[in-house]
């Protein structure tokens, strides 16, 4: 058999190291834990991968997804059934996600929800620094000893009362951790994310009474997620714990996913606790996946609702298949976080999330997501008034019938406005010049509808033609607005730079945080947090 150190001898870190990350992440068992897992998973992933790049050539042709036929037998079999709910994971109703620094850690815990989703994803700039101090905290939070200092300030983990179950959210699986190789190659951030925690924790977390439990986003077919429960396989196995024992809650957050959610929760199903609404990703992938398509090309993004026909389907249908299936079917995040020094504005946002909670529940969600802990009251409140039980698996939703159609239904009522290129600019911008200000998914959302207006060459409600001198003219506005409003030192004009490409029709990128990665990390160098 193979030692650690012989397995250890193609693995190499480039990215800076302290004692610590040595003592409790970086250790031997560990690192060759994710060799094994790379060696055993990373030519799929690739391939997998590939088939993406495959399957945009066929929508630029103007093919368009449907249900798939040779899975229709998993669709039709209505006797399977997905795994029980896991302790710590029957009542979820109010999740909140945040990511993995050491003080929102310590928040995020001590906040009034069911779960808390720690995020190495949308709301984390993958640096090397971010990720792997990230691993360091959530080692100790579940070890309950993440309590710190910051100033005078003390952050400890309250004792009252049970802390939510931990859920980890790794990488989705584009992206590489370009700081490990393995053979000369990157690892995935999947599997970093997934192995380090997974190693280090799960025995653990199972010891003190829920699990080893995840999030999984931004698949695009049943077959990645054939690729994780392979890994989940693997990972129990070789630990000693029995299959079954991890969860995953898969984000249903692209558009081709949202043909294939029986698929994927089959291809799971011991492993399975339910589907999420990722909605913003979900508008993002909406948009990027038919860009090439002019039936496809959206209003403003303050008009892109969960009501709209397309959201309104997939949020229906996803109820559905998951209580088919006796799986949890998670809501999603409502943007708005408090607005502080303006109190009209703040009433204004939390009558928004109340609805938007409102509309979750009733429509049969198992439960929701914040994205702060301010908002935990206010959708607790909705929740725990029309969910008595915890949670409504029992909402069958049998009334339900979506069709390619429903979920294609691109009949969005709205203008495109100056307005609304100039709030997409502002978000875009923001997003690229510190990554952390808005999450990656809604500065997606905003970048690629930029994109595609240019590419199409549309007509503001005002109008104007939407071409590539008129993007690059509010680009520059917005530029030297926001550059002249942000301490000096700023980097609006190094993004404005990546993102002239993306607004004006030429390049897309496929996702901001490949576009961004190489420009944000630097081998060997902790430093920079989430700056361009
Ligand atoms: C599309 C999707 O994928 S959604 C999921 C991904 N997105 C997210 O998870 C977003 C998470 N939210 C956040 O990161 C933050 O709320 C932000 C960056 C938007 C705002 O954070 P701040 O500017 O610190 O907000 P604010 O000053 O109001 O915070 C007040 C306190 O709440 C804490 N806090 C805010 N949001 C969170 C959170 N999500 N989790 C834990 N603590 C939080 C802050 O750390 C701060 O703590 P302190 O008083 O000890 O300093
Ligand atoms: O990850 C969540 C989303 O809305 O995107
Ligand atoms: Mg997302």
């Amino acid at each position: 058999m193979a030692t650690t150190e012989s397995i250890l001898q193609g693995v190499s870190v480039a990215g800076a190291v302290t004692a610590e990350h040595k003592e409790k992440i970086l250790t031997p068992a560990a690192l060759a834990f994710l060799a094994l897992l790379h060696r055993s998973f990373d030519g799929t992933r690739r391939a997998l991968l590939q088939r993406r790049v495959a399957r945009q050539v066929e929508l630029d042709r103007g093919v368009l997804p449907d249900f798939l036929p040779e899975t229709a037998h998993v669709r039709d079999n209505p006797t399977w059934r997905g795994a029980p709910p896991a302790p710590g994971l029957v009542d979820r109703r109010v999740e909140i996600t945040g990511p993995t620094d050491r003080k929102m850690v310590v928040n995020a815990l001590n906040s009034n929800v069911w779960t808390y989703m720690a995020d190495f994803e949308d709301s984390s700039a993958p640096t090397w620094g971010n990720m792997i101090n990230g691993q360091v905290n959530l080692y100790d939070a579940n070890r309950r000893a993440v309590d710190f200092k910051q100033g005078a300030k003390e952050y400890k983990l309250r004792q009252d009362r049970t802390l939510p179950t931990l859920i980890v959210r790794p990488r989705g699986w584009h992206l590489d951790e370009k700081h490990v190789t393995v053979d000369g190659e990157p690892v995935s951030g999947s599997l970093f994310d997934f192995g380090l925690y997974f190693f280090h924790n799960a025995a653990e977390s199972v010891r003190r009474g829920t699990g080893p439990y995840f999030y999984l986003p931004k698949m695009e077919s049943h077959l990645e997620a054939r690729l994780w429960n392979d890994v989940f396989n693997l990972a129990q196995d070789y630990i000693g714990m029995p299959r079954g024992t991890i969860r995953g809650t898969v984000l249903i957050e692209t558009i081709l996913a949202a043909f294939e959610m029986d698929e994927i929760i089959y291809e799971l199903r011991d492993h399975s606790s339910g589907l999420n609404c990722g909605r913003w990703d979900y508008i993002f992938s909406t948009i990027k996946k038919f860009r090439q398509n002019p039936d496809f090309v959206l209003p403003d993004r303050s008009a892109v609702t969960m009501t709209v026909p397309f959201m309104d389907a997939y949020v229906k249908l996803l109820i559905q298949t998951c209580h088919k299936r006796g799986v949890h079917a998670m809501g999603g995040m409502a943007a708005q976080i408090p607005i502080k020094e303006d109190k009209a504005a703040n009433d204004k946002a939390m009558d928004g999330v109340r609805a938007d909670k409102l509309r979750e529940v009733q429509a049969g969600h198992d439960g929701t997501w914040v994205a702060h802990p301010a908002l935990a009251a206010i959708a607790s409140e909705i929740f725990n008034k029309h969910m008595p039980t915890p949670n409504q698996l029992f909402v069958r939703r049998e009334d339900v019938e979506i069709g390619q159609s429903d979920l294609l239904n691109m009949n969005v009522p709205g203008k495109i406005t100056e307005d609304g290129i100039r709030k997409n600019l502002n978000i875009g911008l923001g997003y690229m010049e510190a990554w952390n200000r808005e999450d990656a998914a809604t500065a997606e959302v905003s970048r690629s509808q930029l994109w595609q207006w240019v590419r199409h060459g549309v007509t503001t409600a005002e109008g104007k033609k939407v071409d590539k001198a008129y993007a690059l003219r509010l680009l520059q506005e917005t530029t030297d607005q926001l550059a002249a409003a942000a301490p000096k030192g700023n980097k609006f004009s190094l993004a404005s730079q990546y993102f002239a490409g993306q607004v004006t029709g030429e390049d897309y990128a496929d996702f901001l945080t490949s576009l961004l990665y190489n420009e944000i990390t630097a081998v060997g160098n902790a430093a920079p947090a989430s700056k361009l």
